[in-house]
């Protein structure tokens, strides 16, 4: 399902966060957000999943007007693994990973043969079925990472977001967690810090600089290094290698301001 932005904006207390974002991500497209601290990413999440309603502009999923569907129709739709997100004390990984199934379901139904499948099928999709019954809160972070991923796949989303997916994980298991959401096939918006996990993984990048779009586009064509230097302040390259891959190069001295 397709997701379009158009002029977004975002005001804060007076204080403008997003300036009219205009952003596209194809059906089954995974978008990489990035961007310097503060520059608005997590914030352009925001009005996506539903958490804070743009001062202008719309957010289109699959045509419709995000903030035109109720809560629960929206909550069919998307799901979103965010960092800190609360989780209710004292709950077992498979419920937890069993409150993705909540929007498709009705407020006295009880879990069917189907939601259990599914359930487990997501915690094993994440290696997180053989944890299914410790408490979430024993969890270290990266296994309860996997674990809201899973509750995310148990949703069965059209769109998934994700704000610092990677974030508490090992090396091994940023790149399992990535190459997992390659193959979902579902559209995925993720906001991203590590520019080579992000080159490797993503079909498209969006570049955020002060609550603008600066760059946008397939890797090579977004991430440049004139985009790198100017942005992060860094003196690197994007390029294929040899070997297929698309790796982001630091210099000796990565620092742009160093000279
Ligand atoms: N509720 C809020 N009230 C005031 N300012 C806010 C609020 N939410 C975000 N901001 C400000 O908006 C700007 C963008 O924040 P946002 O969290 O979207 O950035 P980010 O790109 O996700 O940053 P990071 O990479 O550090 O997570 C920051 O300057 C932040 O302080």
């Amino acid at each position: 399902m397709k997701l379009q932005l158009r002029q977004v904006s975002v005001t804060i207390g007076g204080t403008p966060i997003l300036h009219d974002v205009d952003l596209d991500v194809a059906p089954g497209d995974f978008v990489g957000l990035l961007g310097p601290n503060g520059s608005g990413k997590s914030t352009l999440l925001r009005t996506v999943y539903r958490s804070m309603r743009p001062s202008g502009g719309t957010v289109l999923l699959g045509g419709d007007d995000v903030w035109s569907l109720s809560a629960r129709a929206a909550a069919r739709r998307t799901a979103a693994v965010l960092q800190n997100s609360p989780t209710p004390a004292g709950l077992t990984v498979r419920e937890v990973a069993a409150l993705g199934r909540t929007p498709h379901k009705g407020m006295f139904d009880r879990e069917t043969g189907e939601d259990h499948d599914i359930v487990a099928d997501a915690l094993e999709r994440t290696g997180m079925l053989g944890h299914a019954d410790r408490i979430y809160g024993s969890l270290s972070g990266g296994e309860r990472q996997r674990v809201l991923l899973a509750r995310a796949l148990a949703q069965q989303p059209q769109l998934l977001v994700l704000d610092e997916p990677t974030n508490h994980l090992d090396i091994r298991a940023r790149f399992e967690l990535l190459e997992l959401v390659h193959t979902l096939g579902v559209t995925t918006l993720a906001v991203l810090h590590d520019l080579d996990l992000a080159v490797r993984s993503c079909h498209r990048l969006v570049v955020l600089d002060g609550g603008r779009i600066v760059a946008s586009g397939p890797v090579l064509e977004a991430l440049t290094p004139d985009v790198l230097s100017a942005v992060f302040g860094v003196k690197a390259v994007t390029e294929r290698h040899d070997d297929g891959v698309v790796r982001v190069t630091y210099g000796a001295r990565p620092l742009a301001k160093a000279g």
